[in-house]
């Protein structure tokens, strides 16, 4: 069988070590596909990934999940490339500007509080974020909405009837409900866009298998942990590489108190790789896959209930439809010459400005 398997992000971090050991694994005839915004990075990437597995089957896609245009494109790409999609893994994910609460996190550590804070992160960062040229918010539209609509536009692929198909999201520990708000579900109005985004994905996934499931397509989160990647790093930036390499010997301490430290990308992925190996319709679509690493190094995947209900997941399910319904007609209204300044690279504000006045009612 010819499996193929598309990862989001996959060109540094969690993705990156997920597709060393897709092809670590020895699946025969596995065709794996680097979705990347940046070209010569995901180039990098794929020859460090040839370098291993010199006989291995790696292709490089042009996916920006901030763009609309980019998805969509992306998408008609792969439909044009592939006839089927087994794994779509939604693992692109940005955490701009981020904040730190020193004094927050001072006070964390000398309260009955330190063990939630060190594994999820909550109460200690904010972000400062942005809107994208199509008129969204940034993180929504890189972390949640792109994924979304590269689901709709791949439902051909993901959808065949005698074969089962898996969507794996890497959410976050860092997702909290108190962040998310129905009534404005790209977080418009708040400081945490981040875990906003990643409660989205939570509850998506959710409404994803009340709907597709009868059709044979199956999704799960998971929690890669605290692992050490760019974005971690973007987190103090303050902090030059030595400092990180000198906190290691504190954060193997902290492992022992709790295995959410997975620090490396090859342990975060765990969860992400067991996911593969799974049959999934005995997956348990309220449950968040968990990356945990013990104290001794172990890897493990854990499953743990997440905060999630079906009708908040509904409604999310709704709006982004309606979002995505919206976005649609603005993309099809966009004259033919348009969308050539878009693929050319410029013009893409101007050719969507009408969108962002008409996407601002779902901010
Ligand atoms: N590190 C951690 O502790 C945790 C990470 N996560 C999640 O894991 C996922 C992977 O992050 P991680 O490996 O840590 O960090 P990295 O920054 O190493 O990886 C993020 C990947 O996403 C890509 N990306 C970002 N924006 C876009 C976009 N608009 N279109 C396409 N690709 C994009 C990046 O590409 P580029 O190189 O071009 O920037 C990169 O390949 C994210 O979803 C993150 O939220 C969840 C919990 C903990
Ligand atoms: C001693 C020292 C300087 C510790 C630094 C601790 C914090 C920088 C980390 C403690 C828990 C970490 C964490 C994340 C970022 C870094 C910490 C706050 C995430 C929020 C990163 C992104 C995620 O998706 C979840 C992570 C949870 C834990």
């Amino acid at each position: 069988m010819n499996l193929v398997v598309l990862v989001t992000g996959a060109n540094s971090g969690i993705g990156l070590a997920l597709c060393e050991r897709l092809l670590s694994q020895g699946t025969r005839g596995l065709q794996l596909c680097l979705a990347c915004r940046n070209m010569r990075r995901a180039e990098a990437a794929r020859s460090v990934l040839l370098t291993s597995h010199p006989t291995a089957q790696v292709a490089l896609l042009h996916l920006d999940t901030s763009s609309i245009s980019s998805v969509v494109r992306a998408a008609q790409e792969v439909r044009l490339r592939y006839d089927r999609l087994d794994y779509l893994y939604l693992n692109a994910g940005i955490m701009p500007n981020p904040q730190f609460d020193v004094t927050a996190f001072f006070k964390g550590l000398f309260s009955s509080k330190i063990i939630p804070m060190l594994a999820t992160g909550v109460g200690i960062l904010t972000q400062k974020d942005g809107v994208t040229s199509d008129g969204l918010q940034e993180v929504f539209a890189t972390n949640l909405f792109g994924h979304f609509l590269l689901i709709r536009e791949l439902e051909p692929l993901l959808c065949h009837a005698g074969q089962t198909s898996q969507l794996i999201w890497t959410s976050s520990s860092n997702a909290h409900r108190s962040a998310f708000n129905l009534e404005d579900i790209q977080h418009q109005r708040g400081s945490q866009p981040y875990s906003s985004s990643k409660y989205a994905s939570d509850l998506l996934s959710l409404a994803l298998n009340t709907h597709y499931n009868k059709q044979g397509l199956y999704s799960s989160v998971t929690c890669p942990g605290f692992v050490m990647t760019s974005l971690t790093y973007n987190i103090l930036p303050s902090f030059p590489a030595f400092v990180w390499t000198l906190l290691m010997p504190v954060f193997w301490l902290i492992r022992l108190v709790t295995n959410t430290f997975t620090l490396t990308p090859q342990n975060g992925s765990e969860a992400l790789f067991w996911l593969f190996k799974q049959k999934p319709e005995s997956l348990d679509p309220y449950a968040k896959y968990h990356s945990l690493t013990s104290g001794l190094g172990n890897n493990y995947t854990q499953p743990r209930k997440m905060d999630i209900d079906l009708e908040t997941s509904e409604s999310l399910y709704e709006t982004l439809l309606q979002l995505e319904s919206e976005v649609r007609k603005n993309f099809h209204g966009t004259s033919e010459s348009e969308r050539a300044s878009q693929r050319g690279g410029r013009g893409i504000s101007r050719g969507m400005d009408h969108l962002r006045v008409n996407t601002e009612r779902f901010q």
